[in-house]
């Protein structure tokens, strides 16, 4: 019997909330890299991040299985939310390689978070588990990404593709801040959550 071993997609966030960013992202790099699918990890207990409005995990967790069901090639995951403890990608990453044994893992991140790679938690072990794909975000100028590529690859052996996709200049930040202002956030996040991310993140009747 042929072995197949697949190139699988991580889409790790916080997901505060999922906006078509993370979608459009997701989508370009699994054709680019010709991922068998994307799985979507939402971080219940984020290690770096300290938020004003962080909502539930398990509401960030069902905004994004709405957002991506109409994806088959998208998975949801809800394995850093099975715990109250602080999310670290290592763990996760040893959680995954058990069950995608013989499989090529692939973390996708946008530039902003390639430059705090070295500082998550056992990143030498990390990198050993994962190959990483950056795309390329406003304000990160792509010398200084090459540079940090560079400098990943000499120090931990790690294993870092960049993406050819189109800048996107969208953020969770963005669809907050517009929500507190009272603006629209029609087409920057996917329809069939619209109304829900404008309730749940304190937007007014405007929206819905
Ligand atoms: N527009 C974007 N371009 C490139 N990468 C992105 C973009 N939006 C999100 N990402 C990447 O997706 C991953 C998860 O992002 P996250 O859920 O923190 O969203 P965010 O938009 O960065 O949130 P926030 O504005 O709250 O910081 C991170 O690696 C982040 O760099
Ligand atoms: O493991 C760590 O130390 C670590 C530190 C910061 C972020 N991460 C992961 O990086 C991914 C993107 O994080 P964020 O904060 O941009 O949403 C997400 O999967 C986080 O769990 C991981």
């Amino acid at each position: 019997m042929e072995m197949r071993f697949m190139p699988i997609g991580i889409m790790g966030g916080t997901f505060n909330p999922i906006h078509i960013g993370h979608l459009i992202i997701a989508e370009y790099v699994r054709e680019e890299f010709k991922l068998d699918s994307i799985i979507f990890i939402p971080n219940g207990n984020p290690p770096h991040k300290s938020y004003e409005n962080l909502i539930d995990a398990k509401l960030r967790l069902s905004l994004m299985e709405k957002a991506i069901a109409d994806n088959c090639f998208f998975i949801s995951s809800d394995i850093e939310l099975r715990s109250d403890k602080i999310n670290y990608t290592i763990d996760t990453l040893r959680k995954l390689k058990s069950q995608y044994i013989d499989d090529e893992l692939f973390f996708i991140v946008g530039a902003d978070t390639l430059f705090e790679l070295d500082s998550w938690k056992d990143f030498a072990n990390v990198s050993k588990l994962t190959n990483f794909i950056v795309y390329k975000r406003a304000t990160y100028v792509s010398e200084t990404i090459d540079l940090k590529i560079k400098k990943l690859k000499s120090t931990y052996s790690a294993k870092v593709f960049e993406s050819r996709g189109p800048f996107i200049d969208i953020s969770s930040t963005l669809i907050r801040d517009r929500i507190a202002k009272g603006l629209s956030i029609k087409y920057l996040v996917p329809d069939s959550i619209r109304q829900d991310v404008t309730k749940i993140y304190g937007g007014n009747w405007y929206e819905l």
